[in-house]
């Protein structure tokens, strides 16, 4: 397995800003390339793109001008935006490439896996930062960590040696984990959880930290995602609802989940990542899961319009 040397992040919002300012910063230089289309590349050239209030000077490339493939390739758009950017990062894509999805949820994998090939991908989940974008202004305090790694414990996959040797070059926060089924499932529990909560009832993390209505429709919400991972072969059990709700607890109150982020912007939500998935596997093993309904029709009639 070759170096990790030329890098492509395609989605510059809360997280592709705050790992392409990171790798800028530890001499990544013109081996990083932010894939963009011509109305995004005009936007960012004319309003300029901030990290903590300095600015970014990223190396721009659209997909009819790419010259190089590249031996890492980090997916960080919403859910709604996947298929077209994975159209927009296919001429960056050659047989070695190496493609991690920052994407929340139990889907992206699989849907890259069915466009690239299952051999390219390295399962990855994005933990613990707290990112928010708002325009072309993106800050964050703690940048959490990177865990990635194989769904079996005996796999020997050369791709989570090579990501994690370019990592350590890069000081990107990481941790190897070859439970990678079991990551994605229990960061999909909490997200189901409080991404979706804190956009029905229009809060921010105190909504949810303080005892009502809002935290009881949470942990029902992450409660179906626990009875469908049983069905899944996951077994989420109550340790990890309670580990959760202790590091949701632990969150500034005034900060809140990237699907709130997107109301407050006006923009579609990642429903279909969340309850959208939930009612999917609820119909497919005869499981119900009324409070992900619910969610799924509040967030639908509150984005009619957008
Ligand atoms: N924010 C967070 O703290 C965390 C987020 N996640 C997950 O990570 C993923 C990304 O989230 P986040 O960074 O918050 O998302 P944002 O909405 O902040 O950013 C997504 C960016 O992708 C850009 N984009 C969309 N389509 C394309 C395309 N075809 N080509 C180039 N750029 C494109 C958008 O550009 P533009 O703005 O110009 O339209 C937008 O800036 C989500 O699945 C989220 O759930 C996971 C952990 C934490
Ligand atoms: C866990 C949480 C809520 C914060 O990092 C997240 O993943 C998100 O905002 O989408």
């Amino acid at each position: 397995m070759n170096e990790i040397r030329e890098v492509a992040v395609i989605g510059l919002g809360a997280l592709g800003i705050m790992y392409g300012k990171h790798l800028m910063d530890h001499g990544a230089q013109e081996h990083l390339s932010i894939i963009v289309d011509k109305e995004r590349l005009e936007r960012y050239e004319r309003e300029g793109v901030f990290c903590n209030d300095e600015v970014c000077s990223f190396h721009y490339v659209i997909p009819e001008k790419c010259k190089n493939t590249v031996d890492l390739l980090l997916i960080a758009v919403k859910f709604n935006g996947l298929e077209q950017a994975l159209k927009d990062a296919a001429p960056f894509v050659d047989e070695n490439t190496i493609i991690m999805s920052l994407l929340n949820g139990i889907s992206s994998e699989e849907i890259i896996k069915e466009r690239f090939g299952s051999e390219k991908v390295v399962y990855c989940v994005a933990l613990g930062m707290d990112a928010m974008k708002l325009g072309n202004q993106m800050h964050y305090t703690n940048k959490g960590l990177l865990a990635f790694g194989t769904f079996d414990q005996y796999e020997k996959n050369p791709k989570i040696s090579a990501v994690a040797s370019y990592f350590d070059r890069m000081e990107i926060p990481y941790r190897i984990d070859n439970n990678m089924k079991y990551q994605l499932w229990s960061k999909f529990m909490v997200n189901v959880g409080v991404n979706q909560t804190t956009m029905v009832y229009e809060t921010n993390y105190a909504g949810i930290h303080k005892d009502g209505e809002a935290r009881q429709t949470m942990i029902a919400a992450m409660r179906e995602v626990m009875e469908l991972s049983k069905a899944e072969g996951i077994n989420l059990t109550d340790e990890d609802l309670h580990y959760w709700l202790e590091v949701l607890d632990g969150l500034d109150p005034e900060g809140m989940p990237s699907m709130r982020q997107d109301s407050v912007r006006g923009q579609k939500s990642e429903v279909e990542l969340f309850s959208g998935t939930c009612i999917a596997l609820g119909n497919k093993h005869g499981i119900s899961v009324p409070v992900n309904e619910y969610l799924y029709q509040q967030i639908r009639t509150m984005e009619n319009n957008i």
